[in-house]
């Protein structure tokens, strides 16, 4: 497992700007050396912005997006379309402008979708389907994802797995559901900790004074059952990608000058 690094920028527009850069060039790269590439998407407003970002520049046109397999850490367990879906704002934000393939975009079922309004059937599905897409080198029940995007929630939550809740006790399943969430709405699907941590790249982007104490605290040895974001490790690289803000509790780290 890999020790986080951190990365702090200006302001919230540059680390969008900056991170949909570095997602851009990472891809790029999977993709030189095996022709493809994975990539996990996060709700919440950062995951949305890098995703408008990467829209916005012409260097998006460098990816092969026939050539990418899209997944989401968590879902909000709301019907298709439904503006609060992840999905719909990442379609919006990204997905409707580039060429990824349908079979290529594994969105997380609706309750109005093939699975029905069980969370649970919604979330075992999901685990399914990721236990499919994974090849030999992947040695385990998900895809060894290039990259994992997550947000960082004030009190610590990532995906939608929350403090002290039932998801971040989960050591087998890769994928659950998730109730009674503190964030609205209150059902969602998220992948587990352990999913998580089978990427080979895991970048945590975070902005604003609300998460800087949950901030210093995943980077300053909490637990995962009280801080879950601290769980968030990729296999070769883990990154704090945060704005000034955010980075304000965390000691010694390299701040760039206000743009
Ligand atoms: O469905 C969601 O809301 C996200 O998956 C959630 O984990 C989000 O990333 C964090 O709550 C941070 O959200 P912000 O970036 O908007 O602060």
């Amino acid at each position: 497992m890999s020790t986080p690094q951190t990365v702090v920028y200006a302001n919230p527009e540059l680390l969008a700007a900056a991170t949909a850069a570095r997602l851009i060039t990472r891809l790029v790269d999977a993709q030189a050396a095996r022709g493809r590439a994975s990539l996990v998407l996060t709700g919440g407003r950062t995951g949305t912005a890098v995703l408008e970002q990467v829209r916005a520049t012409p260097a998006r046109d460098a990816v092969d997006w026939t050539a990418i397999d899209l997944y989401w850490g968590d879902e909000r367990f709301l019907p298709a379309g439904d503006p609060e879906r992840n999905e719909t704002q990442a379609r919006q934000a990204l997905l409707d402008h580039v060429p990824v393939p349908p079979e290529r975009v594994h969105a997380m079922a609706p309750p109005n979708g093939e699975f029905g309004d069980d969370p649970d059937a919604v979330a075992a599905a999901y685990a399914d389907e990721l236990a499919r897409a994974t090849r030999p080198e992947d040695h385990g029940p998900v895809p060894v994802f290039d990259v994992c995007l997550l947000g960082v929630g004030e009190e610590g939550h990532t995906a939608s797995v929350f403090p002290s809740s039932p998801a971040v006790y989960e050591t087998d399943r890769t994928v659950v559901a998730v109730r009674n969430c503190p964030k609205p709405p209150p059902t969602r699907i998220s992948l587990t900790l352990p999913a998580i941590r089978h990427s080979a790249e895991v970048w945590l982007m975070t902005t604003g004074g609300s998460k800087a104490a949950a901030v210093s605290m995943a980077l300053g040895g909490a637990g995962e059952i009280q801080l879950p974001a601290a769980g968030a490790i990729g296999q070769r690289r883990t990154l704090w990608l945060l704005d000034k803000q955010a980075a304000a509790k965390v000691p010694g780290v390299f701040s760039p000058p206000l743009a």
